[in-house]
């Protein structure tokens, strides 16, 4: 008799369960008794941005629950609404911290500004603010960037061009954003942006590192901890990566500190930090994490933005005919004959209105950091009325903020550079106040002014000097990344413009 229950109760369970999936398959999100919503998590951990956004178009609020099994803790609110953010990183900001969480994922970062909070976060960000915002510094990435351009972006699609060469031009916006990064930061250029395209350890162990990183958030965190003491699986590969990247910081640090001692000064991130007085700067851990999360935090988002603008740039030819209109003008200020190839000096590019336009409409659409989490300290009601409680984490989606049509209008998808001019030809304000691509409040992002110019200047001389043909047939989906970069390559031929010779 107790044998016959068993296959009864089996299919009554199936039953519960077909029709229990029947009832839930066209809802966005649903919750699966006793997982959670852990099952729809781990199904789209490849594809976080877009799942998190066709939850938004499909449910039409601002703000939604993910939690995992009753015994995981996990429990998410994803939000996008303008208001939540700006109460979040803003106006309430001190109640919403990165969190111990935050820290424990990215525990390769250290103790970095991107995990510290309070006073840790307070000095650090005042010691990185001084070192930004000197001339010296300015200087160094104006004078930087434009060489960076000269001497290696052009001369490398000159040839691209000369060879009739199909190339992947994310991995060329890569290589650009990894030297530039390099040359700023560290003060040493790698030539990873050369002809023979090579490989490099440090950029390797920096992509490994971040594979890792969201492959943690898509699981209970006793999980990956497991698999991160036994050092297997995943993990394995996280340990790898951050020999390699700690070997390769030090060996920058003590070149640096080398070539100071000598009398050989330089102004790059690294030199500015060991030439300052403050007791910390001597400690060579406090400069390998401050360093690689300066290091981090520029590479892959200079890379996106660019590949991101330059694809929708060349995809849409009456954009690219406008930026090139403003470039000429002021290639033509001092009544020179333009000639083949033509460097801008990044001071030219700053007034440039419809670039920059152009710029923030792809950063708007494609925004290099596409999730950012936050802690919660205190119960708090969100401006849209969601509760948020201490042990939850808050995911903000930039990537959904951008995009959504009751905030920026029934063009939300376009690419639109004119929506962000005024009547008086100026960049307009109100859709900066709706616009987080670079974090809003206190930890607003402090390499703006350096990412626009380093976008900026590879953006006006590439559109400037070359022109881009994207092969048909290409799928352009999103990376499983924590930036956004293309999942594919974004395929090209380049050829040299000849009105311009
Ligand atoms: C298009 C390029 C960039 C974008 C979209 C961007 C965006 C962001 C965002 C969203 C944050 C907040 C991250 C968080 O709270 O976890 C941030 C913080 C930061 N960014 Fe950027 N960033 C860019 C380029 C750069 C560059 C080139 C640097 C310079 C090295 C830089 C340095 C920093 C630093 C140091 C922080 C931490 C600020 C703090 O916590 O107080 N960023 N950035």
């Amino acid at each position: 008799m107790e044998i016959e229950l068993v296959p009864i109760f089996l299919a009554l369970l199936c039953l519960f369960i077909i029709s229990w999936y029947l009832k839930h398959k066209n809802q966005a999100i649903y919750h699966w008794p006793l997982l959670g919503t852990l099952p729809l998590l781990h199904w789209n951990s490849n594809r976080l941005p877009e799942w998190i956004n066709e939850v938004f178009f499909f449910n039409g609020h601002g703000s939604f629950l993910v939690d995992g099994p009753v015994f995981s803790k996990l429990r998410y609110l994803v939000t996008c609404h303008p208001e939540n953010i700006e109460y979040i990183l803003k106006t309430n900001y001190s109640n919403f911290p990165k969190g111990p969480e935050f820290k424990e994922i990215f525990d390769i970062l250290g103790d970095g500004i991107f995990n510290a909070d309070s006073s840790s976060w307070h000095t650090q960000r005042k010691m990185g603010y001084s070192a930004i915002s000197t001339a010296e510094f300015r200087n160094q990435v104006a004078k930087e960037s434009r060489r960076m351009v000269k001497d290696q972006l052009v001369p490398f699609l000159s040839y691209v061009a000369r060879e009739g060469i199909i190339i992947d031009f994310q991995d060329v916006c890569m290589r650009y954003a990894f030297d530039s990064s390099t040359r700023v930061i560290f003060g040493i250029s790698e030539g990873y942006l050369s002809i023979d395209l090579p490989r490099n350890e440090l950029s390797d162990a920096v992509d490994d590192s971040h594979e890792v990183l969201l492959h943690r958030h898509t699981m209970p965190k006793f999980w990956w901890k497991i698999l991160r003491w036994l050092s297997i699986g995943k993990e394995k590969k996280m340990s790898t990566a951050w020999k390699t990247i700690d070997a390769i910081i030090t060996k920058y640090i003590i070149v640096r500190r080398e070539s100071l001692c000598k009398g050989i000064d330089a102004s790059d991130m690294l030199s500015m930090y060991i030439k300052s007085p403050e007791e910390l700067c001597k400690n060579d851990i406090f400069l390998r994490d401050t360093i690689l999360n300066m290091f981090t935090a520029g590479r892959d988002t200079i890379a996106s933005g660019l590949t991101w603008l330059l694809w929708l740039v060349t995809k849409t030819p009456h954009v690219e005919a406008k930026i090139l209109e403003e470039l000429k003008l002021i290639a033509k200020k001092d009544g020179s004959n333009i000639k083949f190839p033509w460097v801008f000096d990044s001071d030219d590019l700053k007034g440039l209105v419809y670039l920059h336009a152009a710029l923030n409409e792809s950063l708007r659409l494609y925004p290099p950091v596409p999730l950012n989490s936050k802690g919660v300290l205190k119960e708090d009601v969100l401006p849209d009325g969601s509760v948020v409680k201490p042990g939850m984490q808050i995911i903000l989606s930039f990537y959904s903020e951008g995009r959504m049509p009751w905030i920026w209008g029934e063009d939300s998808l376009e690419f639109k550079p004119e929506r962000w001019i005024d009547h008086d030809g100026k960049i307009a304000h109100e859709p900066l106040s709706k616009f987080f691509t670079f974090n809003v409040g206190p930890r607003t992002c402090l390499g703006k002014g350096l990412a626009y110019t380093q976008l900026k200047s590879a953006v006006a001389a590439i559109l400037f000097n070359f022109h881009i043909e994207v092969m048909e047939g290409q799928e352009i989906g999103l990376k499983p990344y924590i930036t956004l970069h293309m999942k594919n390559k974004m395929l090209v031929k380049i050829r040299e413009r000849e009105m311009l010779i």
